[in-house]
């Protein structure tokens, strides 16, 4: 157990994510190379590292998109490597994508319903038998408060490929918190903001955290939002795992200096 210091104050969390060992290799390239760390309940966890590192395919790797070649995964004990991505996702881990998935030809609600479905009893059935009114009714409502918490209400009806990038890093992170996950992984939530919506970022991504007592993994590159936000920060470099700790720790170590510096 841990101490952990959130929005709502200290409290001691377990471990809910186990990574041993994880290892993917792309023919000859190593991508992710023997990686192990642990995850606890209630932080936001950075992952960092230069261009190429192995960030996403991490992630793919935790999310079921790619299977690893060797170590494990588990999840508050149980291990999930191997299971199928919608298996992962329906046992609480939800992410967004460093390439927006939006249906872009939808409204942003219909996003959002669409990704509820998930997890619904009509998602199962609603093809085959219909879907009861009370069902539709609860999804419709809880996809507008969903539009509401990342402030896309007011759009709820525009297509999402007119929305800007940072409307649709939010509307997508309203879609992968309408499966109900307990953690949330964000590959480059920033990418495609301007200045101001990502001085925004961390307040949102700490509201989000503490109103769906989140745990939170994510990938930036910009790196003084990254030593803002995150609890604990590691640092992939060539596929390996170099440093982990407290942000500005991290930030001192010579092996992520050199691993900065080595590549510009
Ligand atoms: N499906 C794949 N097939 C072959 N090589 C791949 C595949 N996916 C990733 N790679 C390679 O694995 C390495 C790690 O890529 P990855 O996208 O995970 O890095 P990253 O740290 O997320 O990079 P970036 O910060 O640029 O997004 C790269 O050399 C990449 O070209």
């Amino acid at each position: 157990m841990t101490a952990v210091t959130t929005e709502r104050g200290t409290v001691e969390r377990g471990t809910v994510l186990e990574a041993r060992g994880l290892t993917r290799r792309f023919g000859g390239l190593v991508a992710v190379n023997d990686v192990s760390f642990d995850v606890r309940e209630g932080e936001i966890f950075g992952l960092i590292g230069p261009n190429g590192a192995g960030k996403t395919t991490l992630f793919n790797l935790m999310t079921g998109l790619t299977p690893p070649s060797s170590g494990t995964l588990a999840y508050r004990g149980q291990k999930v490597t191997g299971l199928a991505p919608h298996r992962i996702a329906a046992l609480g881990i939800s992410r967004t994508f460093q390439n927006i998935r939006l249906f872009r030809a939808l409204s942003a609600l219909e996003n959002v319903k669409i990704a509820q479905h998930v997890r619904t009893r009509a998602g199962l059935w609603a093809g085959v038998f219909g879907t009861s009114r009370a069902e539709e009714r609860r999804v419709e409502d809880q996809a507008w408060a969903l539009l509401d918490l990342v402030g896309l209400a007011d759009r709820a009806g525009e297509s999402a490929g007119n929305f800007s990038y940072g409307d649709q890093r939010r509307l997508e992170i309203a879609r992968a918190l309408a499966t109900e996950p307990r953690v949330l992984l964000l590959d480059e939530p920033a990418a495609g903001m301007n200045t101001a919506e990502k001085g925004q970022l961390t307040a949102f991504i700490r509201e989000v955290r503490a109103r769906f007592d989140l745990t939170v993994l994510v990938i930036e590159h910009h790196v003084p939002l990254v030593m803002d936000l995150c609890d604990r920060v590691a640092v992939l470099n060539f596929g390996q795992l170099i440093a982990v700790g407290d942000p500005a720790a991290v930030q001192r170590d010579p092996k992520v200096i050199e691993a900065y510096l080595g590549g510009e």
